[in-house]
């Protein structure tokens, strides 16, 4: 199969969403794919491309315990390990292409293998692995895991919980998600020197122990509508906490998630919606008339 710069030849691909956080999600099973990051920021770009939060990459797998690889490029063109929301998009997108129905998949990223289930109801349940609190694993710097960490920001020892769910998530508490400073602390705290590969910020509202609301920056996209990942890690973080129960409604700004974890050392689930929006082709400069 020929391999083509994306932006130099027609493709197809599909418009999706998973409570808001949105994907242009591409068949490379087909079709044979080149993404340089500069081709990513422009099919990403809301302006001048088509739009979107993430890109999410269907290929063979190289694993023969698994079905397809899962790639996923952020909005800045950074390829990164894990995309929660994405991972229920790719599940849907992959039956209705007609590439498997296998129920559920598995599929291998680069941090691992995860299981995508579609259930009767429609809803995707996605096994996202055993957390990881190890700081040197996130990579998070700190002489020892702890539930809490002091972290120095803007003169003061921010209180904050690190966790890896593949990719890594800096987790705070705020008194009202509504109001919390997402966009300026965001920014910030995404490049602070502690997470040396950036980090994605949740910004949570512990409600009671089952009900907890979230607004997240991404790290690569600003802030989104949903962040599965990061509402995965405030699971997480919130339980380390003792705060939060075994199982809990995440109510991000584009809707709700049911996340369960038993614990450290145990697998996480997630479970949410997967939308369609549409299907498209991307028409290359010089052949649009
Ligand atoms: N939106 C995603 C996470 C996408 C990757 C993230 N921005 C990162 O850089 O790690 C999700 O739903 O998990």
């Amino acid at each position: 199969m020929e391999q083509h710069s994306a932006l130099s030849q027609p493709w197809t691909f599909t418009k999706m969403h998973g409570l808001g956080n949105d994907f242009v999600v591409l068949d490379g099973v087909r079709q044979s794919f080149s993404l340089r990051p500069e081709d990513c920021r422009r099919i990403a770009d809301r302006h001048f491309g088509i739009g979107c939060d993430q890109i999410l990459l269907v290929e063979p797998a190289t694993d023969p315990d698994c079905d397809f690889r899962y790639r996923i490029f952020n909005a800045d063109g950074s390829e990164v390990n894990q995309c929660g929301n994405g991972a229920r998009c790719f599940a849907v997108f992959v039956r209705r292409s007609g590439l498997s129905d296998k129920n559920p998949l598995r599929v291998e990223t680069r941090a691992g293998q995860m299981s995508l289930h579609i259930r009767p109801d429609g809803l995707v349940e996605v096994n996202m692995g055993v957390p990881i609190l190890d700081p040197a694993a996130i990579p998070f710097r700190a002489e020892a895991p702890a539930r809490e960490y002091a972290l120095p920001f803007r003169g003061q020892a921010l209180p904050i919980a690190a966790v890896s769910m593949g990719n890594p998530h800096l987790l705070l508490t705020v008194e009202q998600c509504d109001s919390a400073p997402v966009a300026d602390w965001g920014a910030e705290l995404e490049q602070h020197p502690a997470f040396p590969e950036r980090c994605n910020v949740g910004f949570l509202e512990i409600q009671d122990p089952a009900h907890l609301r979230l607004r997240t920056w991404e790290r690569g996209a600003g802030e989104t509508l949903a962040c599965g990942s990061n509402a995965c890690a405030a699971v997480v973080a919130g339980q380390l906490w003792e705060r939060l129960a075994d199982t809990v409604q995440v109510t991000l700004p584009g809707g709700t998630l049911e996340i369960r974890w038993a614990g450290p050392g145990t697998p996480l689930y997630m479970v949410g919606p997967a939308e369609v929006v549409f299907d498209g082709t991307w028409i290359p400069e010089g052949e649009k008339t």
